[in-house]
């Protein structure tokens, strides 16, 4: 038997900044891609004999794909045919000539429907694990526009580190940064629907009769990743999906507050959240947040991360 296991990161979006919905029902973006040290699992496997309690194999095209999740909110993810990982490995059983099938396992620590793109990030390990599983050395770049079909948030989790995503979020500029930059992750109950969050952006905006104007990647923003300046950062942080999320999920107001109220350098919504995350000055600032946040009661659970950090790589085999 032989396997491949890959880590891949979940993101923060560090400026979310969403033009008017698009004739393909997209909106253009500015996205500050952020990849942050919560990492899930994705071991390939070409051990295809069926096991007791295994989920129906998925089957294209003479490709079956099985599929079993661990960890965080595992009850919660698919494990038919709309798992972003299956798709993601029959897309590419579909360009490489048909191989016989895989074996997925998914150990999940992203947080489910959480806007860190936990979903994305494990279509992304399973095309890198898939890859490497059967033999193919794609180029990077044919990897990248498989993962533009699956999802516009796939890309950046092939690439990692920090980058400017235009388009959909699919076109990546790698940005430079200093240093490292020390989050904490207030999880929420429950999830929120990515498209639902952008229809209420364009209701909202419609109510309010807002223009939405062309923008670009913040001055502030880029000029504090590259002097490391956590507090400029902070300070520059920025979410137009923001008021849409705190308006289909009110309690995330509340704890926004909290991380402010406990100092934080800077306080959002992650992508279209629920997720809220908080930006310190130190790994010990964030612990001591992290552990207000709890005491505090706002949110599930708390977890602190760093970014920026590679994108999905392949592990060395467990002994
Ligand atoms: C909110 C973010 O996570 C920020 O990085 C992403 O924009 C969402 O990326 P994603 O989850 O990969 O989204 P996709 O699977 O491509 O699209 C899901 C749905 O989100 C909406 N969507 C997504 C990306 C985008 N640029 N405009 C959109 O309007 C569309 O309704 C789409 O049907
Ligand atoms: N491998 C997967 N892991 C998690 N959810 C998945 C996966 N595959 C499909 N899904 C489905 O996708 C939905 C969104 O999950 P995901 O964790 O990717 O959301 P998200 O982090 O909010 O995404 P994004 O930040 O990219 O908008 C889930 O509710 C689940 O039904």
């Amino acid at each position: 038997m032989t396997s491949v296991t890959v880590r891949v990161p979940a993101k923060v979006n560090l400026q979310l900044s969403v033009g008017p919905p698009r004739d393909d029902g997209y909106h253009d973006l500015v996205n500050v891609f952020h990849a942050v040290s919560l990492f899930d699992e994705v071991t390939a496997s070409d051990d295809l004999a069926a096991r007791p309690g295994d989920a129906p194999a998925v089957v294209s095209g003479g490709c079956s794909v099985t599929v079993a999740v661990e960890g965080e909110s595992a009850d919660q993810v698919p494990l038919d045919g709309g798992n972003l990982a299956v798709r993601a490995a029959l897309a590419l059983a579909a360009r490489a000539g048909r191989p016989p099938g895989v074996r997925l396992l998914i150990r999940k620590t992203i947080p489910v429907a959480g806007g860190m793109a936990g979903g994305s990030a494990d279509a992304a390990a399973a095309l890198v694990a898939c890859d490497a599983l059967w033999g193919l050395g794609l180029a990077r770049e044919d990897l990248m526009d498989i993962a533009a079909d699956l999802g516009s948030d796939v890309p950046f989790a092939l690439l990692g580190c920090t980058a400017v995503g235009t388009g959909r979020g699919e076109r990546l500029v790698p940005v430079e940064v200093t240093g490292r930059f020390h989050w904490v992750f207030a999880l929420a109950e429950g999830g929120l629907s990515t498209a639902k969050v952008y229809s209420e952006c364009d209701r909202m905006r419609e109510a309010n009769g807002e223009q939405v104007g062309w923008s670009q990647a913040g001055e502030t923003l880029m000029a504090a990743l590259a002097a490391g300046d956590a507090e400029a950062l902070g300070g520059a942080l920025v979410n137009d999906l923001q008021p849409a999320a705190l308006m289909l999920c009110r309690p995330l107001a509340r704890t926004l507050e909290a991380g402010r109220e406990q100092g934080a350098l800077g306080a959002l919504v992650s992508g279209s959240g629920p997720t809220c995350a908080f930006l310190a000055g130190s790994a010990d600032q964030a612990a001591a947040l992290a552990m207000a946040l709890e005491v505090a009661g706002v949110c599930r659970s708390v977890v602190t991360a760093y970014g920026p950090v590679p994108g999905a790589a392949i592990i060395p085999a467990r002994p």
